[in-house]
């Protein structure tokens, strides 16, 4: 059984607190100690929100249950979710049966060396999108191995292609491709091994 590829944004509820939260941490990444901004209230306001939204939420429990309803999709993932602030987010496309791919731009927040994506930011992309593609593939699994080539620096600033491909399953042994592109250059290249299996969702 494949997945669907796209976890719905809404343009109400969390799914826009969040889009304004990314805001907020782009803007304060961009701002730093050099801006105009009077960082002491810019502080007080901020603590304010977190103040009300940990006052509101609900036991751990009962959100981890939430989060993971349903057999498709999450919409938590620190990659494509919509409910989560540090996701870019990726918006997957098939490609074909075994491949998707998603094109993003990231900015100072995600920045490593200068101007160009930080490789750790770079992994967490990459084993997310082949774990997806596996899913796209029809059959899962929890990441054993990635190895990660850097060829040339994966720039900030304009669009990238993150790309996944399952390239064979042998037993619970699951082997998957993928790729970071800029204007069609390989940038970083990825190799996963995963093993079909993944813990219980909860209920
Ligand atoms: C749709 C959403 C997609 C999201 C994708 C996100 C992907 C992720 O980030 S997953 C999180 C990161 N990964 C983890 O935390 C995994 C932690 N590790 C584990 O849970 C386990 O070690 C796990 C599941 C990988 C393997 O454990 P287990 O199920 O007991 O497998 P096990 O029986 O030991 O091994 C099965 C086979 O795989 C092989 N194998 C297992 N691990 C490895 C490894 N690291 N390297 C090479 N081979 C391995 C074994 O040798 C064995 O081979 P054989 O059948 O030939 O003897």
């Amino acid at each position: 059984m494949t997945i669907d590829l796209h976890a719905e944004t809404r343009p109400t509820g969390v799914d826009a607190a969040v889009a304004a939260a990314r805001r907020v941490i782009d803007a304060l990444v961009r701002a730093g100690d050099i801006s105009g901004a009077d960082m002491a209230d810019v502080a007080d306001r901020l603590n304010a929100v977190a103040d009300d939204l940990e006052d509101t939420a609900p036991p751990l429990d009962e959100r981890l249950v939430d989060m993971w309803r349903g057999d498709g999709n999450t919409r938590h993932d620190p990659v494509t979710g919509p409910e989560n602030p540090i996701a870019p987010p990726l918006r997957y496309e098939a490609v074909d049966t075994r491949t998707i791919e998603a094109t993003t731009t990231l900015g100072l927040p995600h920045q490593g060396p200068p101007s160009s994506v930080h490789g750790g930011v770079s992994a967490l992309l990459l084993d997310h999108t082949l774990g997806v593609a596996n899913g796209w593939a029809g059959t899962s699994g929890m990441t054993a191995e990635l190895t990660l080539r850097y060829h040339r620096l994966t720039p900030l600033f304009e669009p990238i292609t993150v790309a996944a491909r399952q390239v064979s399953v042998d037993g619970r042994k699951i082997r998957t491709t993928g790729e970071i592109t800029a204007n069609g250059e390989p940038c970083v290249t990825a190799e996963g091994l995963f093993i079909a299996t993944y813990p219980p969702r909860p209920r």
